[in-house]
């Protein structure tokens, strides 16, 4: 099996008695969006079965997308374009789920776009924020795993200095990927190891450097004024550094990753998301909603804690995943 799981197709004599157990990636997506999906499955379920589609069913359609976390603006949209095409006529599920899906690669098509690291960049430095346990420090060991794995020279920086298990966490992953760690004494300046990880890692010229942050939010002034500092820092050994800023982002918190992702954007120049935790939750519409309101890169998806569980996030496999489609 290849390392991201592709390629283990169900022979067409796969015998049909059983619900054949989907392999690969989209099986993985699919299974690990399915509390998403069945919420949205089942609601439109009980709304469709032999229904005209009237102003009430329509009503009933929208409130039902809301309540699945993708945003009072595709609801809307989804149910304008089923009024003009269909006003008056039986719909099934299965077509509405056709048009959502539609309408929600229509959104999430142009901010599907995989992290590119670039090669002449000696290190390309990526830093990581997010609140505390979104998933930043897995994140940053599943693509470390994979840039390794790809055949780039990678180090990891522990930029959450105040949290000793953080930077434990992260020797894990450094152990477990073959992946350098760079840290400092617990409290240690995260914006001083910021810069000493640029200058190490560059001294060994790595292809790519990640450096994890602390995302204490009880202070926003506090988390503020230092990821500022370590930007500041970064900079002043490569002007052209942080390369990439990825907020990431657990998809469990539903709307609250709206806020998050305004908070941030007024700390750091954010230039991409990674929605993580899709596996735990109902809410994965969200990322649909993220995408419509702030248009910002979505980079990759989690929906599980193996390194094969991140992957570039592609916007017609979430779509069918999320509304229960086949592939
Ligand atoms: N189910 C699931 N769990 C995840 C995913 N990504 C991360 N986790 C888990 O979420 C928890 C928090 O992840 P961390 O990587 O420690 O989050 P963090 O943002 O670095 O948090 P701090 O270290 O507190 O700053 C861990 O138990 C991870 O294993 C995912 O996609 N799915």
């Amino acid at each position: 099996m290849s390392l991201f799981g592709f390629g283990k197709k169900k022979t067409p004599e796969a015998p049909a008695a059983k619900e054949p157990e989907q392999t690969g990636w989209f099986g993985k997506l699919k299974s690990g969006l399915a509390k998403s999906s069945s919420k949205l499955t089942q609601g439109l379920g009980d709304l469709f079965t032999k229904r005209k589609l009237d102003d009430e069913a329509l009503e009933d359609l929208e409130d039902l997308l809301i309540t699945t976390d993708l945003g009072v603006a595709t609801a809307a949209k989804v149910t304008r374009h089923l009024a003009k095409t269909r006003f008056g006529q039986d719909v099934s599920a299965d077509e509405i789920k056709q048009t959502l899906a539609e309408e929600i690669i229509r959104i999430l098509d142009p901010v599907a776009r995989p992290l590119v690291i670039d090669p002449s960049r000696k290190p390309h430095v990526v830093l990581v924020v997010g609140v505390n346990g979104s998933g930043k420090t897995t994140t940053i060991g599943k693509l470390a795993k994979q840039n390794k794995d790809a055949g780039l020279s990678v180090t990891l920086a522990a930029g959450d200095t105040f949290r000793a298990a953080a930077v434990e966490q992260l020797k894990v992953w450094g152990q477990r990927t073959g992946c350098p760690v760079i840290s400092r004494e617990n409290g240690a300046d995260a914006a001083g190891l910021a810069y000493d990880a640029i200058t190490e890692s560059r001294n060994r010229g790595d292809d790519l450097l990640f450096i994890d942050t602390a995302g204490r939010l009880q202070n926003k002034a506090d988390l503020m004024a230092e990821l500022a500092k370590i930007v500041r820092s970064i900079k002043k050994c490569d002007e052209t550094a942080p390369h990439d800023v990825l907020l990431v982002l657990d998809a469990t918190t539903g709307q609250n990753a709206h806020s998050q992702v305004e908070i941030f954007k007024d700390m750091v120049n954010v230039t991409g998301l990674v929605l993580t935790k899709l596996d735990g939750t109902a809410r994965g519409g969200v990322l649909v909603a993220l995408a419509e309101k702030f248009g910002l890169p979505v980079h990759a998806i989690g929906v599980g804690e193996q390194a094969d569980d991140l992957r570039p996030f592609e916007a017609e496999a979430f779509a069918k995943s999320l509304v229960g489609m086949d592939s």
